[in-house]
C-alpha cells in the first residue's frame, strides 16, 4: 500500500484553515447508494479556529474545538457544525486574543492590564485548557467532547449545543485522562490517566465509570480508580494517548516521551511556556509494557516487559491467546517526540518542504508485540513465544526482564497507517483480522487503508487531491463476517465545486458506495464516533 501520490498543489493546507460554524444543518448532495440500514449520526471533533484576532495558534492540537455532524436518514444526508463553547473559546472570543494556553500556543497576559495584575495572573498559576478538540464519546446517556486534561464538556449530540464543563478531578484522583477510553457492551467506560499524587508520588491510574444508572444519576459521580501503575521515573511520567484492553487485562505501554513535571509546575506557570515545552525524551529507558488484571483489578508488578524506544499514540487492538497477550500498535520508531513535527507552520509548507521535514521525524511502523503470561526463571535466553502465526519474540533475561521483539505488520517509508479502527463491538479484546486506518504520506492524510493483521494484505482508497480522515467502521446489522459493514470518513477535495464530503466505503472491498457532498471545506478532524438512531 505504499503511496506514490505527490501533492505539488499543497491542497492539504485547506484542512488547516479557519471556518465558520453553521446556523443550521445544510443538505448534502448524494452520489451513489447509501445502504438503507445506515441511519444515524457521524460525530467528529477537530480544530476549526486557527487564530484569534491577530494571534495565531501554532500547533495542530491548539485550534478551537469544532464539532461536526453528518446525519444520515435513507439517502438524505445533512451536515452541521458548531464550535464548542468552552471557556477557552468563549474567553478568546470575548477578549479577541488567546486567553488560555493551548498545547503549543502560550496565552500572553492582557496588555491592557497593569503590571501588578499581570503579575498576579501569573502568580495564580496555570489555567488548564478545556479545548475539547480530540474526541467525542458517550458516558451513560450523555455525550462528552474531550481533550486529554481533567476537563470534559457535555454536549447535545443533536443540536451540538454545549451543555456543561465537568472537572474530573472532583471525582477522581487524576490530572488528565486519555481521549481514547474503552467502552464495554453494557456501557462501562475504562480510561487511564496521569496522577501526580501527594508528595509528587507518580502513578498512572486506570479509572472505571459505570453505565447509565437506573436512578438516572450521573455515572461520573460513581467513577473510581481501579488500578494504579507506578511510573518508571520520578517526576517524569510518560505521555499516554491510549491503552489496550483484553478480556481479563489492561495493557499500558510506557513510552520514552516524558512529561517533565518540574517544568510543568514551574516554568509553565511562572514564565509562560506551553504543554509542548514540558515534554522531553528519555534516551535510555526504551519502552516498557505493563499489565494489570481487570477482576480483581491489580498491577502485575513481576512482569517486566521491555523493548526498544518508540512513540505510541494509538493501540489498534489487544487479545489473549493460549497464554499470551497479543498487542497490535501504530508505532513511531525512536524517542524523538512526533508531536514536534506537527506545528501548523510545518503542515502548511509547500509539498517539498513537508517531505523534507518528515524525513527527519521518527518513522512509522505497525507492530505486533506478544507478551507471555507464564514466565519461569529456568527459561532464560530462549524465545518464550510459541504462537504459530507470529514471528514476534519474547526472551527472559537474567535480571528478570522479558525483552520483546515485534513482528512488523506494515511498514512503508514515511507512510503511516494511523488513526486505526476495528470492528470494535465484535473484536475489541478478541482475536481479529482487520484494522482500518488513515494513511499519512509524510504526515499528510491522503488515503484510507484496510490491513489484514493476519496475512498483512492491504487494500486502499485514494483519489487525487483528496484528504480523508480516520475511517470509522459501522457493522451491517446482523452481520456474521468481521468486515461486513461500511467505513465512514470525512474527505476534503479543495478544488471541487462541493469541496467537503462524507465518504461511505464498503469495508470488505474498500470500494466506494456513496459520497454526500457539501458546499464547504471541512477542517481536519481527529477522532469521533457513529451514533446509531434511538431504537423504535
Ligand atoms: C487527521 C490528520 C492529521 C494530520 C497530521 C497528523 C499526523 C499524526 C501523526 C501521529 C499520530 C498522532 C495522533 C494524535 C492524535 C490526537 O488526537 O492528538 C491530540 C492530542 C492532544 C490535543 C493532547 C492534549 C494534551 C494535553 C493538553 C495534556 C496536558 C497535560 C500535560 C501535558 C501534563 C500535565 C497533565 C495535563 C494537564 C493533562
Ligand atoms: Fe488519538
Amino acid at each position: 500500500m505504499v503511496s506514490r501520490v505527490e501533492h505539488p498543489a499543497a491542497g492539504y493546507r485547506k484542512i488547516f484553515e479557519t471556518v465558520e460554524e453553521l446556523n443550521e444543518p445544510i443538505p448534502a448532495e448524494t452520489k451513489g447508494v447509501i445502504p438503507s440500514w445506515l441511519s444515524g449520526s457521524l460525530l467528529r471533533m477537530g480544530p476549526g479556529l486557527f487564530e484569534v484576532g491577530d494571534e495565531p495558534f501554532h500547533h495542530l492540537f491548539d485550534g478551537q474545538a469544532l464539532m461536526h455532524k453528518f446525519d444520515l436518514k435513507g439517502d438524505q444526508v445533512t451536515y452541521f457544525r458548531k464550535f464548542i463553547k468552552t471557556d477557552a473559546y468563549v474567553r478568546a472570543m470575548t477578549e479577541n486574543r488567546v486567553v488560555i494556553t493551548e498545547f503549543g500556543t502560550v496565552a500572553y497576559p492582557d496588555p491592557c492590564k497593569n503590571v501588578f495584575s499581570r503579575f498576579f495572573t501569573y502568580f495564580r498559576g496555570i489555567e488548564v485548557t478545556d479545548n475539547c478538540l480530540v474526541n467525542v464519546y458517550p458516558i451513560g446517556e450523555d455525550f462528552y467532547a474531550v481533550t486529554e486534561t481533567n476537563y470534559i464538556t457535555k454536549v447535545d449530540p443533536d443540536s451540538l449545543e454545549t451543555l456543561k464543563k465537568v472537572d474530573l478531578c472532583k471525582y477522581l484522583s487524576i490530572n488528565g485522562v486519555t481521549a481514547h477510553p474503552h467502552t464495554e457492551a453494557d456501557g462501562t467506560v475504562y480510561n487511564i490517566g496521569n496522577c501526580f499524587g501527594k508528595n509528587m508520588s507518580l502513578a498512572y491510574n486506570v479509572i472505571k465509570i459505570p453505565p447509565a444508572q437506573k436512578d438516572k444519576s450521573d455515572p461520573i459521580e460513581k467513577s473510581q480508580v481501579v488500578v494504579q501503575l507506578p511510573s518508571s521515573e520520578r517526576l517524569k511520567p510518560s505521555y499516554i494517548h491510549s491503552f489496550g484492553i483484553t478480556e481479563n487485562y489492561f495493557v499500558f505501554v510506557e513510552q520514552p516521551v516524558k512529561i517533565n513535571l518540574l517544568k510543568f509546575l514551574s516554568a509553565w506557570s511562572v514564565r509562560g511556556a506551553t504543554y509542548m515545552d514540558c515534554f522531553e525524551s528519555n534516551e535510555s529507558m526504551g519502552t516498557w509494557f505493563h499489565l494489570a488484571t481487570k477482576e480483581p483489578a491489580g498491577y502485575m508488578k513481576s512482569h517486566k516487559y521491555r523493548t526498544s524506544a518508540f512513540n505510541l499514540f494509538h493501540h489498534i487492538n489487544a487479545y489473549e491467546d493460549q497464554g499470551f497477550i497479543v498487542v497490535d500498535l501504530c508505532t513511531w520508531k525512536g524517542h524523538d517526540f512526533v508531536y514536534n513535527y506537527l506545528y501548523l507552520a510545518n503542515l502548511r509548507e509547500e509539498w517539498e518542504e513537508v517531505k523534507k521535514a518528515a524525513m527527519r521525524a521518527p518513522q512509522p511502523e505497525v507492530r505486533r508485540y506478544v507478551l507471555p503470561l507464564d514466565i519461569h526463571r529456568e527459561e532464560q535466553g530462549r524465545n518464550l513465544v510459541s504462537l504459530s502465526y507470529t514471528t514476534a519474540t519474547a526472551v527472559l533475561h537474567s535480571d528478570g526482564t522479558v525483552w520483546l521483539e515485534p513482528e512488523v505488520l506494515f511498514s512503508g517509508p514515511r507512510q503511516a497507517f494511523e488513526f486505526p479502527q476495528i470492528n470494535y463491538s465484535k473484536c475489541c479484546g478478541r482475536k481479529y483480522s482487520f484494522a482500518y486506518g488513515l494513511g499519512l504520506n509524510h504526515f499528510i492524510p491522503d488515503r484510507i487503508v484496510k490491513l489484514n493483521v493476519q496475512t498483512k494484505e492491504t487494500w486502499l482508497w485514494q483519489e487525487e487531491d483528496c484528504y480523508p480522515s480516520e475511517p470509522l467502521f459501522v457493522p451491517t446489522p446482523g452481520a456474521t463476517e468481521e468486515d461486513d459493514g461500511v467505513l465512514l470518513s470525512i474527505v476534503v477535495k479543495p478544488g471541487a465545486e462541493r469541496p467537503g464530503f462524507l465518504l461511505v466505503l464498503d469495508a470488505m472491498k474498500l470500494t466506494e458506495l456513496a459520497r454526500a457532498e457539501v458546499n464547504t471545506v471541512i477542517p481536519v478532524t481527529l477522532h469521533g464516533m457513529y451514533k446509531a438512531p434511538p431504537s423504535p
